[in-house]
């Protein structure tokens, strides 16, 4: 075995969803980066005793070629002995109906596809190929969009049923062991297109940012590892607090925000108060969202209310802090589900 296979084989016998005698999910599109993917753990897989079922999406977006990038999965799997399975979602219907980008509404449809995959095979996970040069425009992408440190983050090694074992290298590295392998993968030619911002940020601006500093895409890979461990160092600490001196009633929460919550540091104070909102169903808070919030409970007089994104409403009253989906949205919750039982009833009927 060569020393790249073995290091790949390695990182993927090493994610905490890798589990012997369970069944995965290998998402393969047909890149190189899932190609050598779905190969490594084909082969790792025979060896620890883990079911490799791999999965292609076929969002119809781009015709003949992802027709053809489609049978070429399917074939490599039939040759390779791996369980295959191909879902038909359509990714135009989506975008128009909920007025979304082609790309969100394909990636939207793609990670259902992969989750309804994954409870009907009775799989544990789902291992995508995300690689370093894809988390160096994750991080550069959410810092574009005005992110803080959790957008630091980029994507997760594990999340959840989410496994990336492949975070810390190269897309070439993955092209190597196809070469290496004598794999054949597919081109995505919208992968060209600049109008899309990932796009931008992998053709312009990375390697921009490259000739002032040869290791940036590495180096922003590492930062967001550092990132997450920080952050989750961080949420922990704040939810110890929350554990303390919050408690749930009825969908709300309802904290104490006196002494102690004036002593702790920003970092604490803010992550108590975006997990509750987070808790409750809200939007990630913005920092002036946060900066609102804290000066409403540093003023602590009287009664005192925010709404934020996400139809959530702080009310600050008498030294506590009372977080919950406000009234509004919550009648309206009620009456979705209640229309959404008619409309069942009438199919049935009809
Ligand atoms: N059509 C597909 N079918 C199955 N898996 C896919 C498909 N497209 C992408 N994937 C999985 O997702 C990984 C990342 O793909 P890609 O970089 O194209 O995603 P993206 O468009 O950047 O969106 P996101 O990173 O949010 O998933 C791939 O390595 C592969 O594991």
């Amino acid at each position: 075995m060569s020393i790249l296979e073995n290091s790949l084989r390695q990182l993927v016998a090493a994610s905490p969803l890798w589990k012997p005698g369970t069944k995965v999910i290998a998402a393969l599109s047909g890149g190189a980066d899932s190609l050598c993917l779905a190969d490594v753990m084909a082969a790792q897989g025979e060896e620890d005793g883990v079911d490799v079922l791999a999965v292609h999406v076929q969002h119809h977006l781009r015709g003949e070629e992802a027709e053809q990038d489609a049978r070429q999965v399917e074939d490599y799997c039939r040759n390779r002995g791996l369980a295959f399975r191909r879902v038909d979602v359509d990714a135009r219907s989506l975008a128009e109906k909920e007025g979304l980008s082609l790309e969100d509404a394909a990636r939207r449809l793609r990670y259902e596809a992969l989750e309804t995959c994954r409870q009907e095979a009775g799989a544990e996970a789902i291992f995508l190929a995300h690689h370093q040069d894809d988390q160096a425009e994750t991080v550069l992408l959410n810092l574009v969009r005005g992110a803080g440190t959790r957008g630091l983050r980029g994507m997760l090694p594990v999340n959840g049923y989410l496994a990336r074992p492949f975070l810390g290298i190269t897309r070439r590295d993955t092209e190597a062991y196809c070469e290496e392998m004598g794999l054949t993968w597919c081109q995505d030619s919208t992968n060209e297109d600049q109008s899309l911002k990932r796009n931008w940020v992998r053709k312009t601006l990375l390697p921009l940012l490259e000739t002032q500093n040869p290791q940036i895409r590495k180096q922003l890979a590492q930062a967001a590892a550092l990132a997450a461990s920080d952050e989750a160092y961080l949420e922990k600490l704040a939810g110890r607090y929350i554990d303390a001196y919050g408690r749930e009633v009825f969908d709300t929460w309802d904290i104490k925000v006196e002494k102690d919550f004036a002593a702790l540091p920003l970092a604490l104070q803010s992550r108590v108060i975006r997990i509750l909102v987070r808790n409750v169903g809200g939007a990630e808070l913005s920092y002036d969202h946060v900066r609102k919030i804290l000066d409403m409970i540093a003023r602590g007089v009287g009664n005192k209310s925010l709404d934020v994104p996400g139809n959530v409403r702080l009310i600050y009253l008498n030294g506590r802090l009372m977080v919950g989906k406000n009234q509004r949205s919550r009648e309206e919750e009620r009456a979705a589900k209640l229309a959404q039982k008619e409309r069942q009833r009438n199919e049935r009927k009809s």
